[in-house]
């Protein structure tokens, strides 16, 4: 298990700013083995400045990063696959020839980098490029093979700071198969994405961080009950004035009248008065979008 715990950095100022930037303001959270943990939050909240505090780039003011209940040490972080914000890739190396170094890096024998390097080419769809060089691919593909370096290794660990960012979708979902297989095999994985229609759909559990702290976190289905839905009453040519009188919203389309209210009221009662006035085709409870959530929990 990965726990980061009360994590707090600040930046030092220049002449404008003399008490600099509080970058991590106690942040903390937990990911298990076998566990997809989406970090979000807005521009600047703080996500990689954790993930370089987790990698050793950076180093932290106070808190604590342990793996496997213990404090996190340089070896085992040379057991993790980290993909940078910054990327990192030599720009005239070709493909094949990068992924094995970087598994070379890693520890790995030459026969081992070579296979896991194939093995990995395969994968993620870069065949017909293994000779090329890193310069003449598209972003796409450079993140293919920023993925395969992070994976070369057969890390414990993945901690990968926005993936996704600048993929197409055919990319998005070779990368999120890769991802998931690691994470089935019981690799933690931890990435950070504005992305957030994919974060819920990929991520068994959310961080979101604002200001370099945590202020929601939790399974995405958790989070969405916390938060308690809204009760969506569509209503074909209803009789005028029926939602007189109840809570929430009223708007009209297409001869219809759609009332969206705080699912926590009286469903029964309104669900009566909606019958009455006319036809009634919907009658349900929308749980929050992970966006809606990421909204309230950020504003
Ligand atoms: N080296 C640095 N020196 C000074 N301030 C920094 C440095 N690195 C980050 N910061 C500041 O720390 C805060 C957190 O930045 P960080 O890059 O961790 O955010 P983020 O959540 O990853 O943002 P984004 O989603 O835009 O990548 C920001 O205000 C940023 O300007």
């Amino acid at each position: 298990m990965l726990e980061i715990s009360e994590l707090r950095k600040r930046f030092a100022g220049g002449p404008g700013a003399p008490e600099g930037k509080l970058a991590l303001d106690g942040i903390g959270f937990t990911v298990r083995p076998g566990e997809m943990f989406g970090f979000v939050g807005a521009n600047g909240a703080g996500k990689t400045t954790t993930m370089r505090i987790v990698m050793g780039v950076l180093q932290a003011d106070s808190g604590s990063v342990s793996w496997q209940g213990r404090p996190l040490t340089y070896e085992d972080r040379r057991r993790f696959g980290y993909m940078p914000e910054e990327r990192g890739l030599y720009q005239k190396m070709r493909v094949a020839e990068q992924i094995e170094y970087f598994g070379r890096l890693h520890g790995l024998s030459g026969s081992r980098a070579a296979q896991a390097t194939s093995a990995l080419i395969e994968r993620l769809g870069l065949g017909e490029r293994r000779g090329d060089a890193v310069e003449s691919l598209s972003l796409g593909n450079q993140q293919r093979v920023q993925l395969a370096v992070a994976l070369v290794h057969d890390p414990e660990v993945l901690i990968l700071d926005e993936p996704f960012s600048g993929l197409d979708p055919l990319a998005v979902d070779t990368l999120a198969t890769a991802l998931q297989e690691r994470c089935r095999g019981g690799v933690p994985v931890i990435f950070s994405s504005h992305q957030l229609d994919l974060v819920e759909r990929l991520c068994d559990s959310v961080g979101i961080v604002s200001s370099g702290r945590m202020v929601a976190s939790g399974t995405v289905a958790g989070l969405r009950a916390a938060e308690g839905g809204m009760l969506r009453v569509v209503v074909r040519e209803p009789a005028p004035g029926w939602a007189d009188g109840l809570p929430g919203e009223l708007t009209a389309e297409d001869g219809r009248q759609v009332l969206l209210v705080d699912a926590t009221g009286d469903g029964q009662e309104i669900l009566r008065r909606a019958m009455k006035a006319g036809h009634v085709e919907h009658f349900g409870v929308e749980q929050p979008t992970l966006t809606e959530i990421f909204k309230e929990a950020v504003a």
